[in-house]
């Protein structure tokens, strides 16, 4: 190979080297089951990619997610790891939504201490604008965004039957009869959190010696990080119900995350039908989640296609070739602790 190629090749493997070793973040989101949740997780995989973030997605999945799904997700770019499910003790508690028992396995993630700090999303979460920013706040808290209690799914919360919420605190004050104020409560869609073995360990043994909840581990994770929970503004994590409840709080122009958590609102079965989804604002978000998930331009082979080619002809065959190997990660973890 003539001697310019390969110094060329070797500069472009020592910044490939340095960059991962050197940014030891990464956003990860969770895929269960063989449904249609995929497609929430390609979409997310192509808006990172739009909002130019600078890094990986990881993609923790369970057991039952079917080799074609995973192939799509790698040929996305994700990195896909396969995890064991978590189960919460068995009780006679009625979930939220029924489904919400596979979410213990989200848990799985503070597993993942190759990173140093990751950002978690829900599948059906869409990042419009870069917010990798968040990878620099101080070390030691759990970031998040408070969420909302008036939605139907809260109907069997004491806040829902008293009205309270922490959106409105004044509207409804909390009866001194009730006890004390609920501590201020995240939406478990999207959090800033750090790997971390020991935080892993307390984690899987806390989970089973407490009774599940209404909201699963959403429920969970609040009272585990209670003492380090840090609020960030809803731009974050906009949970579409407070586009309803409490559009005071909310400027749409500012909103950098969407969360379609509402009932209706996933947009890859998106029917318009469901109440409030006749929204022009759910509509409006709706079709921006789709007009990345069909830009192709946004796919993976096409945006290494795009930089073999600025990257300058005589590289193509080297980097051509890291994108035909479509590396897969498949690490399956050790068995539950
Ligand atoms: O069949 C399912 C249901 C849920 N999820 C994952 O679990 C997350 C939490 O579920 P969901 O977002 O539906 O809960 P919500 O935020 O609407 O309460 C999803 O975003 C997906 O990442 C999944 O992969 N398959
Ligand atoms: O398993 C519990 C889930 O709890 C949360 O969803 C809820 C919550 O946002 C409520 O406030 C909404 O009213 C509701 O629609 C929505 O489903 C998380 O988004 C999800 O990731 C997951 O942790
Ligand atoms: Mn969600």
């Amino acid at each position: 190979m003539a001697p310019h190629i390969t110094t060329t090749l070797a500069n472009t493997t020592n910044s490939l080297v340095k960059q991962a070793s050197l940014s030891s973040c990464a956003y990860v989101t969770f895929l269960a089951g063989d449904g249609d949740y995929w497609k929430g997780v390609v979409g997310l995989a192509k808006g990172l990619r739009k909002a130019k973030s600078k890094y990986p997605l990881v993609v923790a999945i369970l057991p039952d997610v079917p080799e074609e799904h995973r192939m799509i997700l790698v040929s996305q770019g994700c990195i896909v790891r396969e995890i064991e499910p978590v189960h919460p003790p068995e009780n006679q508690t009625r979930f939220a939504m029924p489904y919400y028992v596979i979410n213990y396995s989200k848990l799985r993630i503070w597993e993942f201490v190759e990173y140093s700090k990751m950002i978690y999303l829900d599948g059906d979460i869409q990042v419009f604008d870069n917010i990798d920013h968040l990878f620099d706040m101080p070390d030691g808290h759990f970031y998040a965004v408070m969420d909302c209690f008036c939605e139907k799914t809260w109907s069997n919360s004491p806040q829902y039957k008293i009205g309270y919420c922490q959106q409105c605190p004044d509207k409804v004050q909390w009866p001194a009869e009730m006890g004390p104020k609920p501590p201020l409560y995240f939406n478990a869609g999207m959090f800033v959190y750090e790997p971390n073995l020991s935080t892993y360990h307390d984690l899987l043994e806390t989970v089973k010696v407490t009774s599940p909840t209404l909201f699963a581990e959403q429920d969970f994770l609040n009272m585990f990080f209670r003492d380090v929970y840090k609020p960030i503004p809803s731009d974050y994590n906009l949970v579409l119900a407070m586009l309803w409840r409490h559009p005071e709080n909310i400027n749409l122009d500012k909103v950098k995350v969407v969360h379609y958590c509402a009932a209706g609102s996933k947009p890859w079965r998106f029917t318009g039908k469901e109440e409030n989804m006749d929204r022009e604002e759910i509509k409006m978000v709706v079709n921006k989640w789709w007009d990345i998930y069909q830009d192709e331009s946004l796919d993976y082979k096409n945006t290494v296609a795009a930089a073999t080619a600025s990257a300058g002809a005589e590289l193509h065959p080297f980097l051509a070739a890291l994108s035909e190997a479509g590396v897969v990660h498949y690490v399956t973890a050790p068995s539950a602790a």
